[in-house]
């Protein structure tokens, strides 16, 4: 219903072989709308019929350039750096975000593309300062408090998109229209970035421990939810909507703030584990986060090794920062639809994960070896900071 307007029309998704990409593809495929998936890589699924798959570079003006042909949308969804040992690679995160936006925000002023929706992150305001309920409002953070630089490259993208609205297309096209959605932590099943990773923390023994106050809370955002909010922001762009959206940034989640750690209880459960009792101090795992990556700093041109956690991810998922979804209510009619973890349980236990009856020992009791170790020596550095920063 919300999209019948866009029947016929092409839209360019940049990132589009991306998880979230690919589903915003296929979503706007049923609704008829012709769709370029535009991204570095090939999708990991099948292209439905229909949908065109483009390889390119958003570091590339002229990749961008050329899909760009009677295209009246662009969601710009392509980023680098968000978790894991990408986040290091500042260089790259600055490439593609920064310089990609600015490129794709030039290739829709030179071929009179009339709207641009950006795919942000609602960690454009936030650096591990508590936030209940924050609304759009809010002041972007900073860039020098941004504890990694992905953070900080999707805010300057984000400022650079907005900064664009308005401006003038070329071939006399009238004005760009530009908004940002800035989402919650994505999840649904098939998720790669975040969740298989965490599976495999599970699944090795690593995930032993939880860690700041039980009472936190953060948001999540469902895949499906995201894909509504941004085909609604499409359409709030447009003159029949007064272009309501253009200018205008929006927050994205499920709406429920909820514990990070008791958000994936039942993944750990369901797969067969038991859920960790120890519960750290934050300050503690934030140091250790700290160390892990001055050792990746140290070590990373020789072996580029996954870090447990990062500084940011320690925030991301200890710290209280949750936003209203209001602004988005009432402007772009966004109305969260509720899911819970089950689609994604049975998505990991279909890719045969769950707990053998016959683990390894040693390899765990490796593991709880390592651990205990690893928990004092960062414990014997840790106590002496924080003993002489209380002093
Ligand atoms: N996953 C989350 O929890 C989360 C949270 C907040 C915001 N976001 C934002 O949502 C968007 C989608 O996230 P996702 O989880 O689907 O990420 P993803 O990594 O699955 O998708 C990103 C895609 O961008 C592509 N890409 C990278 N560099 C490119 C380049 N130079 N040119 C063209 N394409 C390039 C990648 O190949 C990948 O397919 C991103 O912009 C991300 O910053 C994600």
């Amino acid at each position: 219903m919300i999209c019948e307007q866009l029947t016929k029309e092409t839209v360019l998704i940049t990132g589009g072989s991306g998880y979230f990409g690919y589903r915003l593809g296929c979503a706007l495929h049923k609704k008829g709308v012709n769709v370029i998936l535009f991204d570095v890589r090939k999708p990991a699924h099948d292209v439905p019929e229909g949908v065109k798959f483009m390889a390119g570079d958003v570091r590339c003006l002229s990749d961008i350039e050329k899909a760009l042909n009677n295209v009246s949308c662009v969601f710009h969804s392509a980023s680098y750096g968000m978790s894991g040992k990408e986040q290091l690679n500042r260089r790259l995160i600055e490439d593609v975000n920064v310089n990609g936006a600015e490129n794709v925000i030039q290739a829709c002023q030179r071929q009179g593309v009339p709207s641009l929706v950006y795919t942000s992150t609602c960690n454009v305001v936030f650096g591990g300062q508590i936030i209940k309920n924050g609304d759009e409002s809010l002041p972007y953070l900073p860039l020098h408090l941004h504890p990694d630089h992905y953070s900080r490259t999707k805010s300057l993208a984000e400022m650079k998109v907005l900064e664009a609205n308005g401006s003038t297309l070329e071939k006399g096209k009238g004005a760009l229209s530009t908004c940002a959605l800035r989402p919650a932590g994505i999840y649904g099943p098939g998720e790669q970035k975040h969740l298989p990773r965490i599976v495999n923390y599970i699944e090795s023994g690593l995930f032993k421990f939880v860690y700041g106050d039980p009472d936190s809370l953060v948001q999540f955002v469902h895949v499906d939810n995201l894909v509504s909010a941004h085909i609604l922001a499409s359409e709030a762009l447009k003159p029949d909507r007064r272009c309501i959206a253009a200018g205008q940034s929006y927050f994205i989640s499920d709406g429920k703030p909820v514990n990070n750690f008791e958000f994936f209880r039942p993944l750990v459960e369901s797969l067969g584990y038991r859920f960790p009792t120890i519960r750290l101090p934050i300050s503690f795992v934030y140091f250790f986060a700290f160390l892990t990556e001055q050792i990746h700093f140290l070590v990373g041109r020789i072996y580029n090794f996954q870090p447990l956690l990062t500084r940011t991810e320690v925030y991301k998922t200890g710290v209280t920062h949750y936003f209203s979804t209001e602004k988005a209510k009432r402007e772009l009619g966004y109305e969260a639809q509720q899911f819970n973890l089950g689609e994604v349980i049975d998505w990991f236990k279909s890719q045969g994960h769950g707990r053998k009856l016959r683990g390894n020992p040693i390899k765990y009791f490796a593991w709880d070896m390592i651990f205990v170790l690893l928990l004092v020596v960062v414990l014997l550095s840790w106590f002496p900071a924080v003993v002489t920063l209380s002093l």
